[in-house]
């Protein structure tokens, strides 16, 4: 039986209460989880805030660079046992996170870091009435220990994507992973440890959000920041208790991202990013396409298109090398995305695809999350299904006239994610892009990702951005100081 054991201070650290990690794909029982109580969190906050004044603050840059590249060298080496434990814990095809989720786990760890290595900090100089003038020099200084929130869809490509430039820019971190995947987490504890990183730099507690370890770290008073990913309502919690403190916060979350897909677009080029972007990682992706609008002229061939390729999408297990298409990450949340099937249909949804419960055709694999890769249709604007996040393999495709109306229809929503535009007029694409009220646009792509540029949401779907150059501003304290000459 695994354990999944709190990292605190450098060392594995047991507890007394302990909850079950479960498989999604047939509800096997993975291991058990050592919960962290006021106490646990306590002594990696304390450990977190020790290790500043450690060795780890003596660090150059440089060194914190160079041990950084080793964490991500190291993540390579056992990249096995990495792979093996994210689709445990999530269920998702071997494949999938081979090619995603561990490669970018380790290349956070040193991405962040060469930017912050070729970035000039601003320098200006005053005019006096003496004439001799000032200085002014800024100057980034670590913002202290960070809290780190973290989600279940991609666990270790999301942890680190905080954990890399938090310890890059010199702070500490105490890592909350979800409860739902605690494994990868626990095993970069291990990482850290067999690469040097001074004790009390990384810690890890596991636990729920309320009245358990998320709570009691995110109201902790010597944290000094903190980021999180996953749903809008847990931000505003998380939003309230920064504020006890003032605590500086970095939120991405939710979203209900559209697809514009214009007559001129490249119809084999949008059916394979829409199909990627609706139903890739079971669609438990935040930017993901839930809203699908394409214009009337190929809305009938983009239709068929996409059910031809709905139907060739194969569920089964993650070592199943032919599957390409896994479980929803817990039965809790089977049961979220199903209501939301129920009430697309209630909502008068035609279902062109899917639309239920799968039979596996297999004991084992029926007591799994799994659930049907879907498509509607007919569905109006002010449905439920249109309006909220549903974090699954769904989406609604509805048929525009112009250019002016898809641009409402997109942004006719709380959240300002994602949006991906499909088209071969360039000029169309740009202004469209400008119009749209969203973080990230993609043209003719999507999820195409350069970690230099800025990543995070507008309106309900976030606060900050966090990638490259905009990292900085949340993980560093900006500091001038003006010498007089
Ligand atoms: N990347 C994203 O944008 C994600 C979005 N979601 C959305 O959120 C929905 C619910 O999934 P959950 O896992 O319950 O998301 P969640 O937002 O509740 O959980 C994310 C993390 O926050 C922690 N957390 C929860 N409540 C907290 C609190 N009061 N204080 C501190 N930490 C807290 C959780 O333990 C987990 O580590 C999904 O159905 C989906 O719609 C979920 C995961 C990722
Ligand atoms: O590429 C990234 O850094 C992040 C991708 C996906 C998410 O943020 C998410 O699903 O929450």
């Amino acid at each position: 039986m695994k354990e999944f054991k709190n990292f605190i201070q450098g060392e594995f650290v047991a507890t007394e209460k302990q909850f079950e990690n479960r498989s999604p794909v047939d509800y096997s029982l993975i291991g058990m989880v050592h919960e962290a109580g006021r106490e646990q969190v306590n002594a990696a906050v304390q450990a977190a805030k020790q290790a500043l004044q450690g060795p780890w603050g003596q660090l150059t840059q440089a060194q914190r660079i160079t041990l950084l590249n080793k964490v991500a060298e190291r993540i390579n080496e056992r990249f096995e046992e990495f792979l093996t434990a994210e689709c445990l814990d999530t269920g998702k095809p071997r494949h999938l996170a081979a090619h995603i989720d561990i490669p970018r786990g380790a290349a956070n760890f040193k991405a962040f870091s060469e930017t912050l290595a070729n970035h000039p900090t601003e320098s200006f100089r005053l005019d006096t009435p003496d004439t001799l003038g000032a200085l002014n020099l800024g100057q980034r200084t670590p913002k202290g220990v960070i809290a780190v929130i973290a989600p279940w869809n991609l666990p270790l490509l999301l942890m680190t994507w905080k954990v890399g430039p938090a310890l890059a820019c010199g702070n500490t971190v105490v890592v909350k992973p979800s409860e739902e995947t605690p494994a990868t987490t626990t095993l970069l504890g291990e990482v850290m440890n067999e690469c040097g990183v001074p004790a009390g730099v990384f810690n890890v507690v596991h636990g729920f959000g309320p009245d358990s370890a998320g709570a009691f770290l995110t109201e902790h008073p010597q944290v000094d920041a903190i980021t999180f990913t996953g749903e809008t309502r847990t931000g505003e919690i998380i939003m309230k208790a920064a504020a006890c403190g003032l605590r500086n916060i970095s939120l991405e979350c939710g979203g209900k991202n559209p697809s514009l897909i214009f007559a001129d677009a490249d119809i084999e080029k949008a059916v394979e990013g829409t199909m990627r972007s609706a139903f890739v990682n079971c669609g438990q992706v935040c930017l993901g396409t839930e809203r699908v609008y394409v214009q009337r002229p190929l809305f009938e061939k983009f239709l068929a298109r996409m059910k031809e390729e709905v139907a060739k999408l194969k569920l089964g297990r993650p070592e199943d090398p032919q599957a390409n298409f896994g479980p929803l990450v817990s039965l809790e949340h089977r049961d979220k995305v199903a209501h939301y099937y129920q009430l697309a249909q209630k909502e008068g949804a035609k279902v062109e695809i899917g639309g239920g419960i799968p039979d596996m055709g297999d004991p084992e694999l029926n007591r799994g999350a799994w659930i049907e890769p879907t498509i509607w249709t007919g569905l109006p604007e002010t449905a439920r299904v249109i309006k909220e996040e549903i974090f699954g393999p769904c989406c609604h495709i509805a048929p525009f006239d112009t250019e002016e109306e898809v641009i409402a229809l997109a942004n006719a929503t709380n959240y300002g994610l994602a949006a991906a535009i499909w088209t071969e007029n360039t000029s169309r694409a740009l202004r469209v892009a400008q119009r749209i009220e969203a973080g990230l646009v993609w043209v003719n792509s999507w999820f195409l990702r350069d970690l230099r540029t800025a990543f995070g949401g507008a309106k309900q779907s976030g606060i900050g951005r966090e990638g490259g150059v905009h990292g900085l501003e949340f993980y560093t304290e900006l500091k001038n100081i003006c010498i007089k000459l």
